[in-house]
């Protein structure tokens, strides 16, 4: 019978955390048409005028704050969480890893996979809650590169999981021994997804309401609010609110002087988390009269977070596994 793979996607990140490797991933990125729906005759110019301009250097900057000895945490995190998904499957699944933007790059282990010999393929993008800006576009990179193929493997795909009892039980337990180790009690829970341009929403993207229904699930599960703000906008047009840096800069002042910023979008720590909510967000969020101030990590590759892949995927492969 033909090997089976799970190929997990992630989003990708610089090589390096200079401003030139910046570029290129922004550049890459953000020609992404899925990611920026402007036409490309207005946005390229803008795009490789002022913004690969300016933001390479800036955000290199934090890159670097962040970087870990083995690379962006990133690809560390996602490396790691496919090497201890093939401990748990076994040898009779192969399980690999890639990127939508940079390396690995989705074509690169689509083919090395087939060339491996599996001809079944589960497409994993470890995105909890649906987004055409990252799911569809992984799934994207994936079907053309398929497209390239004289013998295409067959082909599932994981769901969004953003309900699924595991991911709600893996966030919960996750967010539970996170609270315990902290030195302090929070007034309140946030939970910061990424934000999304607020159009994508009335045309029709499931994302908000899926970030919305994680965090409900999350409350409910663990007996307390979980309040929604959404982070890292960019550009001019209106992104979906509230605005995680607006909130913890006004939260102190309405009395929650003790707060645990939990990241349930992000399936590995990033820039995005480490950066702006563990860093700059403690610094605002105390800056504006705050005291005590946790980020929770992300799943990663944690014990709570391999019970989850290892469910989801037997689930997925079942007919497979069995045939
Ligand atoms: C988890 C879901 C994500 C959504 C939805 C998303 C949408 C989105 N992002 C940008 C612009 C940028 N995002 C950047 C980094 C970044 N974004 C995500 C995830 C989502 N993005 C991750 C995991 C990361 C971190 C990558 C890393 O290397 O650690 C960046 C780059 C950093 C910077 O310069 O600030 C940009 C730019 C848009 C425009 C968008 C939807 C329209
Ligand atoms: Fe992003
Ligand atoms: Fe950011």
């Amino acid at each position: 019978m033909d090997k089976i793979g799970i190929l997990l996607l992630n989003l990708g990140t610089p090589d390096a955390p200079d401003a030139a490797s910046v570029r290129r991933y922004l550049k890459e990125f953000l020609s992404d048409r899925r990611v920026v729906e402007i036409p490309q005759l207005i946005w390229q110019p803008i795009l490789r005028g002022p913004i690969l301009l300016t933001r390479p250097a800036k955000s290199a900057k934090a890159y670097k704050e962040v970087w870990l000895e083995e690379g962006s945490p990133l690809a560390v995190n996602t490396r790691e969480t496919a090497v201890k998904l093939q401990a748990l499957v076994g040898p009779d699944v192969s399980v690999d890893w890639a990127m939508r933007y940079g390396k690995p790059s989705i074509a690169d282990r689509l083919s090395e996979m087939v060339a491996a010999g599996c001809g079944r393929i589960l497409l994993a993008p470890l995105y909890p809650q649906y987004c055409a800006a990252t799911t569809a576009t992984a799934l994207d990179a994936c079907y053309a590169a398929l497209a390239g193929m004289r013998a295409q493997p067959a082909i599932r795909t994981l769901p969004p999981y953003f309900a699924d009892p595991a991911y709600i039980e893996a966030l919960c337990t996750s967010t539970v021994r996170q609270l315990a180790e902290l030195d302090f009690t929070p007034d309140l829970l946030v939970a910061s997804f990424h934000g999304m341009p607020e159009r994508t929403r009335t045309l029709g993207d499931p994302y908000y309401d899926q970030c919305l229904a994680s965090a409900r699930l999350l409350g409910n599960a663990l007996g307390r609010e979980v309040r929604v703000s959404f982070q890292s906008r960019f550009g001019r047009a209106k992104w979906l609110g509230p605005a995680t840096d607006e909130s913890l800069r006004t939260l102190p002042v309405k009395g929650v002087k003790k707060v645990a910023v939990l990241t349930p979008g992000f399936s590995a720590d990033c820039l995005e988390t480490l950066e702006e909510i563990a860093m700059r967000g403690r610094e605002e969020f105390l800056a504006a009269g705050g005291n005590k101030f946790a980020h929770l990590s992300c799943l990663n590759a944690s014990p709570e977070a391999m019970n989850l892949y290892r469910a989801l995927a037997i689930r997925e492969l079942v007919g497979w596994l069995e045939t």
